[in-house]
């Protein structure tokens, strides 16, 4: 249903290259329907064209008239602005996709022409390889025809999954800020491998594999997290010893409490733009 779709960027950031990158890879949209934009930085725009083949330009050479789906990606902090450069040239029936924390549906829908479809995305930067959990939730205007094709753009950067928006937050809390998580996870792991003498290139590939396995069993296997764990852990063993240790240093609570105050920004940065108050991001 992608089929002859144009799909345009607004914004060429970290996350929008993610996705590029990964949309690219697949191969389901071809690259000459991919366009990128941003506001100024031009020198950005012709790595992107270097690297991935696909046109682009700046915000305001966009032809609004060939654009099937606009992919909003820009900081929270620029979407008014976003908008209001937009809204008077977009079509009626072009989707708009938003990338964006903590920007709900209702603000973009009040800013757009009425009746405009907009689906609110949440993806990871794990895009980039094809591999990130990406949410998505309808907007009011949006039709089973648009959610089918988001599900199936999104597809191409990894699993998708329907949720109600009032579960966006807690979505981003997990798995939009997810990887920063497991990254710092892993700069630990390094530095401590290091500090014991491994190599540390040789540090980062062991931990990452090990993260990757822990990964692949929790996707493909029956067994709950607590047995898996169970599975590793022998009485008195080395297990046991490094999981008292998390335990003393509150190692279970850091983890729910980084998920939450993520799960609250994210609450926050939907009120601070509704009052206006939003200067950081
Ligand atoms: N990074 C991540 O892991 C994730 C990010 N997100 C969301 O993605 C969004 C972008 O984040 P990220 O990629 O990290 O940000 P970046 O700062 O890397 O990129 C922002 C981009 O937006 C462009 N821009 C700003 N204003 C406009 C405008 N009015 N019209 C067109 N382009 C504009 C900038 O252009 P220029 O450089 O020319 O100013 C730049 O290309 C955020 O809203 C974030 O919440 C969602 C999930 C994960
Ligand atoms: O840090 C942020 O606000 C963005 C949204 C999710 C990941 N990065």
């Amino acid at each position: 249903m992608l089929k002859n779709k144009t799909i345009a960027f607004l914004g060429a950031g970290n996350m929008a290259e993610a996705m590029i990158s990964g949309t690219v890879q697949s191969g389901k949209i071809p690259k000459d329907q991919i366009i990128v934009s941003n506001r100024s930085n031009k020198e950005k725009l012709q790595e992107i064209n270097e690297k991935y083949g696909v046109r682009t330009l700046l915000k305001d050479e966009l032809p609004f008239n060939e654009i099937d789906i606009l992919i909003l990606a820009m900081k929270p902090k620029d979407i008014d602005k976003a908008l209001d450069s937009i809204n008077h040239l977009v079509k009626s029936n072009t989707v708009i996709m938003s990338v964006l924390a903590g920007i709900t549906t209702s603000h973009m829908e009040e800013q757009l022409p009425g009746g405009q479809s907009v689906i609110r995305v949440m993806p990871n930067t794990s895009s980039m390889l094809k591999e990130s959990a990406t949410a998505i939730s309808a907007g009011r205007f949006t039709s089973e025809e648009d959610m089918m094709n988001a599900k199936e753009l999104l597809s191409s950067i990894g699993e998708v999954y329907v949720i109600d928006e009032s579960k966006m937050d807690i979505f981003t809390g997990i798995a939009g800020s997810g990887p920063a998580y497991f990254y710092y996870l892993m700069e630990h792991i390094e530095k401590t491998g290091a500090e014991a003498g491994l190599d540390p290139q040789m540090a980062r590939k062991i931990g990452a594999q090990t993260i990757f396995g822990a990964a692949k069993m929790m996707l493909e296997r029956e067994e709950s997290p607590t047995q898996l764990r169970e599975n590793v852990t022998s009485p008195n063993g080395t297990t046991a010893a490094g999981l008292d240790a998390l335990a003393q240093f509150g190692g279970g609570k850091a983890i729910s409490e980084a998920v939450k105050g993520a799960e609250k920004r994210s609450k926050e940065i939907s009120s601070e733009l509704q009052s206006r108050q939003l200067v950081t991001n």
